[in-house]
């Protein structure tokens, strides 16, 4: 793809809009029901507003921060997202090379269109996480974590919020041919587990050599259950909206599970994050690292694992400028009295 990428992330976004076919883009890009609670993922991170300290010297500024106890050069992480060949024929291997030559973790959604083996073979790279389900065959759950352990993954991301599938109205008519999930086909055809428990969790926790981190917690109490399972992160989230309307958005969600964990595990959170002040505004609350949807799909819709890392970029440049602009060095340091609730949102 030679052709210039986009400047900014909307442009992003209204290119992806253009490229894809309508059936994928709807599946993409809704949500469950009336997606109340998509609209309100970005526009809770807009009702905050940012305070800024003026004249200090920020000619050395600082993106990186700790995730899992490792240094990364800035916080922005890959979320899980099923199909990605539906979004360019390079499919995961390709955002993962992507968002790797951009430093970012790759998460990689175990419905992939592409096999985790050869994910990990030509994205080697780059730092991959797994995303895992308790699936009804708990043999398939271990032999995913065993796939994960082989090809050099260094995390579990274990979905949570999604006992059953959402229902989601602006896809339900969808038309687009399942590329289907090449990294279950040689397993027992997965399917969602109803019946998972923390004590699931907590057998996991025990059983993996890797850390785990569960994905789709917006209650503080959850957030308890999850440490005393053995997590070693929670992603605070709710599926992007996908899985039940109404639901809190994250940005709303995430104040009082940062005060409920208390630093005792890492705190990661997605949902309507779109703008690099939005990472800053994350950060601010109490986050250790963001992860990111949809916009990077369309990052991959529109220029492949090149049009991944511009998006990434993108989003780098923004958090940067931020932070300049804020009076800040370092995005680890980000306190929560630079944000506010908006006086446009009152
Ligand atoms: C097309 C698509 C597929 C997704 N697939 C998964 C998945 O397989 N597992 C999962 O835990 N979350 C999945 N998600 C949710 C994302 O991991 C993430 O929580 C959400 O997209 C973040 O919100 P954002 O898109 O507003 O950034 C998916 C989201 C989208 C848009
Ligand atoms: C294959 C689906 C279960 C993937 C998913 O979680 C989603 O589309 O939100």
């Amino acid at each position: 793809m030679t052709s210039t990428l986009p400047l900014t992330l909307p442009e992003f976004a209204e290119r992806a809009a253009e490229v894809l076919p309508d059936g994928v883009l709807r599946y993409f890009a809704g949500a469950a029901g009336d997606e109340i609670t998509l609209a309100d993922n970005v526009v809770a991170w807009q009702r905050l507003a940012l305070r800024q300290r003026v004249l200090v010297d920020v000619s050395k500024r600082d993106l990186s921060v700790e995730i899992l106890g490792v240094r990364r050069p800035h916080p922005v992480i890959m979320a899980p997202m099923a199909w990605q060949t539906l979004a360019n024929p390079g499919g995961e291997i390709a955002a993962a090379q992507g968002i790797g030559a951009a430093g970012g973790i790759y998460t990689m959604s175990c419905w992939a269109s592409q096999h985790a083996d050869d994910v990990a073979a030509q994205a080697a790279d780059t730092t991959r996480w797994m995303h895992i389900h308790i699936f009804p065959d708990r043999d398939i759950t271990q032999r995913l974590v065993d796939r994960a352990v082989r090809g050099g993954f260094e995390a579990l991301v274990l979905t949570a919020d999604q006992p059953v599938a959402g229902r989601r109205d602006r896809s339900m008519r969808a038309q687009f041919a399942r590329p289907g999930s090449p990294n279950l086909a040689d397993l027992a055809p997965g399917s969602l587990e109803p019946a998972q428990t923390w004590e699931d969790v907590a057998e996991l926790v025990t059983s993996s050599p890797l850390p785990v981190i569960v994905k789709g917690l917006l209650e503080p109490g959850d957030a308890e259950l999850a440490i005393q399972a053995g997590a070693a992160g929670i992603v605070v989230s709710n599926h992007g909206a996908r899985q039940l309307d109404t639901v809190l958005s994250t940005a709303s969600a995430l104040p009082a599970v940062v005060e409920q964990v208390a630093g005792r595990v890492d705190v990661l959170v997605d949902g309507g994050i779109r703008r690099g002040s939005d990472i800053v505004k994350a950060l601010a609350l109490g986050a250790d690292a963001v992860l990111i949807g949809r916009p990077l799909l369309w990052g991959l819709a529109v220029g492949g694992a090149d049009g991944v890392r511009h998006s990434v970029e993108l989003y780098l440049k923004e958090l940067d400028i931020a932070l300049a602009v804020l009076g800040v060095t370092s995005a680890a340091e980000l306190e929560p009295s630079i944000v506010l609730p908006a006086p446009w949102s009152a």
